[in-house]
Order: structure tokens, then C-alpha cells, then sequence
């Protein structure tokens, strides 16, 4: 196995630690502007395996990063059981709501899912040919707390406050929604492996709001499910989880879990994360983003704290959030050069 992504997933401890970064298709590229004006809009850029692959592409062409990661979005699995999604230029998404016993039984059955999502396994099928042999191809899907926080408001809030009020007002249907989706993401992600995806990463962007045994209940439990039949479906993958905002609890999640690997937000230390959470596995992150806006000797700094935060284990280096339209190209091929020449 040479593929240093997944070496470092296989827990071995590498001289210089593989690369890549979320969202690393996006705005801040002009080449990813252009397709997106080509396709039409960003949903269209998604169902369109041809650009969709395109886009995963250009960051490996313009940077040579050790992992591509499939160009898609969350929120396609909800659009895929049936509710109404769109993205209005700079609002960020919109869906049709759940939040009655009604709207859940007017879903989609999980195994409809295929219908909506199979361009997507084609942008995968695409991208195993396509990449050059070095670089890793990581699918990815919300965890389903996450995912059922945009389906409960209908949009990305602060506080995430619709779905901690259902929680509240009517915790059956509020589990009900999200095992539905544990088992469509179950589905998607099992899809995705078979279309040649190496890795998996679970996404779950909201769970620092999940506070007390919601969190073990509704961030760890539903990405342990996931895991466990995964890996029973198919051997030996390895799989990423990011529960985002975990701050101290991210100790204990590789086994809670059962992940291969803890991808850690800019939230917590290096050095903190390297004692008590790189201690049981593979870690991924965890540079703050907004050094890729501001750049100079801070960005150069902070790189170097992570990378020898991190040396003595397993680690793949990365962002702690998704890189932000405003940062500039220059800024990441100095992180990078910094990384690979050694701190
Ligand atoms: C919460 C969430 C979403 N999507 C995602 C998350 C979890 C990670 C995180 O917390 O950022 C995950 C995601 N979204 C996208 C990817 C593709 C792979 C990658 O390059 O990382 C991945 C892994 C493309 C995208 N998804 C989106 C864009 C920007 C759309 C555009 O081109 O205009 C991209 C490249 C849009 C999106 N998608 C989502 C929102 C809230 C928005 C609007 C905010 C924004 O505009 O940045 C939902």
C-alpha cells in the first residue's frame, strides 16, 4: 500500500504528513468559477458528473494534493428523500421542511435514494480513472444530525435552534428523522465505496450544539452505526469522522465511533489534541483557515505548530473548516511548500 493517505489511515507514522483541504474545489479558484458559470448553476455543478469531476480535478492539477475529495454537497441525500432543495447566490441553502409525523411519512423509502444520487457515483466512477495513482479519493456524506438540522429549519442557522426544539417538543420523530437518514447515509456512502471511493468521511459540522447524552446519542451513536456497517459491508475501509466543534469530548472518539481517523476543527490546541485524542489513532487538521486569507509569517507559524504538534503519530494535514472564498492560491502553495520542506 503507497498511497500515504492511506498509510496514515492505516495508523503508521509518516515522515511528512499527506495533504489535503476541505472545500479545496471552490470559489477561491477561478478555474472552479468557470465551470461552475459553465454548469449553471452550483446543484447542476453537483448532478453533472463530467465538471463535477472536472472541479475535484483541478485542485490535485494546480496543487498536487495527496487526496481528491468527490465534489458534491450534504445536502443532496434530504433532496434525494424528497424534500425541495435550491441554493440562492450568497443565502447559502434552502429546503422544504420536516417537522410533523406528515412530512416524514410523505419522504422517500431510503432505497429510492439511488434515483437522485446516481450521478454522483458516476462523478466517482469518473474520478478512480481519472486521478493520478498517488492521490487517495475520499467520498463523503452530512452525519445525519447535521443533515436534519438544514431539513428541520430549512437553512443553515446559528444555533441550529429548530432541531434542538423538536428534539424537545417531540423526541420520536425527531429519532425517527434521524435514523432514516442514518440509513440512507448508510446506502449513499456504501454506493459511493462501490464506485470506487477509497475512503469515507463523515461530516458532522453541527455537533459542538449537541450538549450532555444528546451528544453521545446523536453525534457519536448515529456515526458509529454508519461505521459499523460500512466496515462490515466492506472490509477494511477506512473511515474519517469530523465532529465539529467536540472541543474536549473529541477524546474517546476514535473508539466511540470506530473510526480510522478524527478530523479536529481549529477549536482545539495541537498539542492538547496530540496527547489525548491522536493518542488512539490517526488525526486530521487542524490549521485555522483564516491564515489562507491573511497568509505571511502567521500562516508559516501555525503551519509549522501543527505539523509538529502532530509528528509523533499519525496525521494528515488539514484545515479545521473549509478554506473561504476570500483566501488566495499563493497562501496554499505556501502552507503546502511549508509542510512538505519540513518544519
Ligand atoms: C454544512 C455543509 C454543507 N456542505 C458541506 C457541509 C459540511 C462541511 C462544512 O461544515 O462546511 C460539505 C461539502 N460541501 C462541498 C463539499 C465538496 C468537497 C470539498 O471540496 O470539500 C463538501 C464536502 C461543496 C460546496 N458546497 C457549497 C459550496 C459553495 C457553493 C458555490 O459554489 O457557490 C461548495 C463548493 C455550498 C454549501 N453547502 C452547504 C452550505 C451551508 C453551503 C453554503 C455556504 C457556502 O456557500 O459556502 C452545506
Amino acid at each position: 500500500m503507497s498511497k500515504l493517505i492511506l498509510r496514515a489511515l492505516a495508523g503508521e507514522t509518516l515522515p511528512v504528513p499527506p495533504i489535503w483541504m476541505m472545500r479545496q474545489a471552490g470559489r477561491y479558484l477561478p478555474e472552479y468559477r468557470a465551470t461552475r458559470e459553465r454548469a449553471g448553476d452550483f446543484l447542476s455543478l453537483c448532478y453533472n458528473p463530467e465538471l463535477a469531476a472536472e472541479v475535484t480535478l483541478q485542485p490535485i492539477r494546480r496543487f498536487g494534493f495527496d487526496a481528491a475529495i468527490l465534489f458534491a454537497d450534504i445536502l443532496l441525500v434530504p433532496q434525494a428523500l424528497g424534500l425541495d432543495l435550491a441554493f440562492e447566490a450568497g443565502e447559502g441553502p434552502r429546503l422544504s421542511t420536516i417537522t410533523t409525523e406528515a412530512d416524514l411519512q410523505r419522504l422517500r423509502p431510503v432505497d429510492a435514494i439511488h434515483d437522485t444520487l446516481s450521478p454522483v457515483y458516476e462523478t466517482v466512477r469518473i474520478l478512480s480513472r481519472a486521478l493520478p495513482s498517488e492521490t487517495t479519493l475520499i467520498g463523503f456524506a452530512g452525519a445525519p444530525w447535521t443533515v436534519a438540522t438544514y431539513m428541520i429549519a430549512g437553512r443553515g442557522t446559528p444555533d441550529q435552534g429548530p432541531a434542538h426544539a423538536l428534539k424537545a417538543a417531540n423526541r420520536p420523530l425527531f429519532e425517527a428523522i434521524l435514523d432514516r437518514l442514518t440509513l440512507a447515509t448508510i446506502d449513499y456512502l456504501s454506493a459511493q465505496v462501490e464506485a470506487g471511493a477509497e475512503v469515507v468521511k463523515i461530516f458532522d459540522s453541527w455537533a459542538g450544539s449537541l450538549k450532555g447524552d444528546d451528544f453521545r446519542a446523536y453525534a457519536l451513536e448515529p456515526a458509529r452505526r454508519i461505521t459499523e456497517a460500512l466496515k462490515a459491508r466492506h472490509p477494511g475501509l477506512p473511515v474519517i469522522a469530523f465532529p465539529r466543534g467536540a472541543g474536549e469530548r473529541f477524546e474517546g472518539t476514535h473508539a466511540a465511533i470506530g473510526a480510522d481517523c478524527i478530523a479536529l476543527d481549529d477549536g482545539v490546541a495541537p498539542d492538547w489534541a496530540a496527547s489525548h485524542v491522536q493518542r488512539d489513532g490517526c488525526v486530521q487538521g487542524n490549521l485555522a483557515s483564516h491564515h489562507l486569507v491573511t497568509g505571511g509569517e502567521p500562516l508559516i507559524e501555525a503551519t509549522r505548530r501543527v505539523v509538529r504538534a502532530f509528528a509523533g503519530g499519525p496525521h494528515i494535514f488539514n484545515l479545521g473548516h473549509g478554506i473561504t472564498p476570500d483566501a488566495s492560491a499563493d497562501n496554499v502553495h505556501r502552507m503546502i511548500d511549508t509542510v512538505r520542506k519540513g518544519a
